[in-house]
């Protein structure tokens, strides 16, 4: 863990003179590097306490008897990807393990790790579906998609004995939108990406907007071919997140959305001083 650091350290230090030369100045560029390398901690922080939550979650709930996994998306599943393979290649155990993904990430996931892929064809009935997600409020109501993968993880998802949740500390909160700020992901036809952001807006207020890509112009495209609305809603007004769910759902054009209601039955979350606190449904 230390290494990714050092080496960080190693090449910013020769970075230094070159920032005062370009007019910063020495207590700026101090600055600049404190910055530099508490985001680095959180990084190295954060990496730690999804890889703890990843392999408790993995190793409680994949045992000989699992036969299915469902696999979710984002950077936590990653070290859960990578927890079943080191349990399939390292410890000869789970041979019969069949995983299917939530997304082109997830799938390639698998592949890269040579676990055995499947597909709700083959495999409709999952024994446990394993992913992030951006938040947790104290009902266990998620928010999913920030990486734009929701419709695939709540099919999914609904094809499981047991979802369980695996995050860092930062995702979890009493109230939605305590620590996610970026909006209730919902995957939209994109015909009718106006039509649905107005509804949504006059029937609970807040905004929806157009996610747009970083690095292609437009907008972002899911796995589906889909575009994406992300909804901040109002963050004073109490919702009832069942009901929005189920309304928005309704709105032609709304293909899923990004809240899970009543699907986690337990979450793991990594925190800051290594250990993993579970919460139950
Ligand atoms: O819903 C998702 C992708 O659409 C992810 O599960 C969610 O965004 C959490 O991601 P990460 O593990 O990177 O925090």
């Amino acid at each position: 863990m230390l290494k990714p650091l050092l080496l960080y350290r190693g090449f910013l230090t020769p970075q230094l003179p070159h920032l005062i030369s370009f007019g910063i100045n020495s207590a700026q560029a101090s600055t600049l590097f404190r910055r530099n390398y508490c985001k680095m901690d959180d990084k190295i922080a954060l990496d730690a306490a999804k890889s703890a939550a990843a392999q408790a979650a993995v190793d409680q709930w994949v045992t000989e008897d699992t036969k299915v996994v469902g696999v979710g998306s984002g950077s936590t599943i990653v070290f859960a990807v990578e927890r079943l393979a080191e349990r399939v290649w390292k410890e000869g155990a789970l041979a019969d393990m069949i995983c299917v993904p939530s997304s082109y990430q997830a799938r390639k996931l698998i592949l890269d790790h040579n676990l055995t892929l499947g597909d709700l064809d083959r495999n409709p009935k999952i024994d446990v579906y394993i992913d992030g997600a951006d938040e947790v409020d104290s009902h266990m109501v998620l928010i999913k998609g920030g990486g734009g993968c929701l419709m695939q993880e709540k099919i999914v998802a609904s094809c499981a004995k047991t979802v369980i949740i695996i995050a860092d500390y930062t995702k979890k909160s009493l109230r939605l939108g305590e620590q996610w700020c970026k909006g209730i992901p919902i995957e939209i036809a994109p015909m009718a990406h106006v039509p649905v952001k107005l509804k949504i807006e006059a029937l609970f207020g807040g905004e929806a907007s157009l996610r747009i890509a970083l690095k292609k112009a437009g907008p972002i495209v899911t796995d589906n071919g889909n575009f994406l609305l992300d909804w901040k809603f109002l963050a004073k007004r109490e919702y009832n997140w069942d009901e929005v769910n189920r309304a928005i759902s309704m709105i032609p054009g709304v293909l899923e959305t990004g809240l899970f209601v009543d699907m986690a039955s337990k979450c793991y979350f990594g925190m800051a001083d290594g250990s993993v606190k579970t919460q139950n449904k």
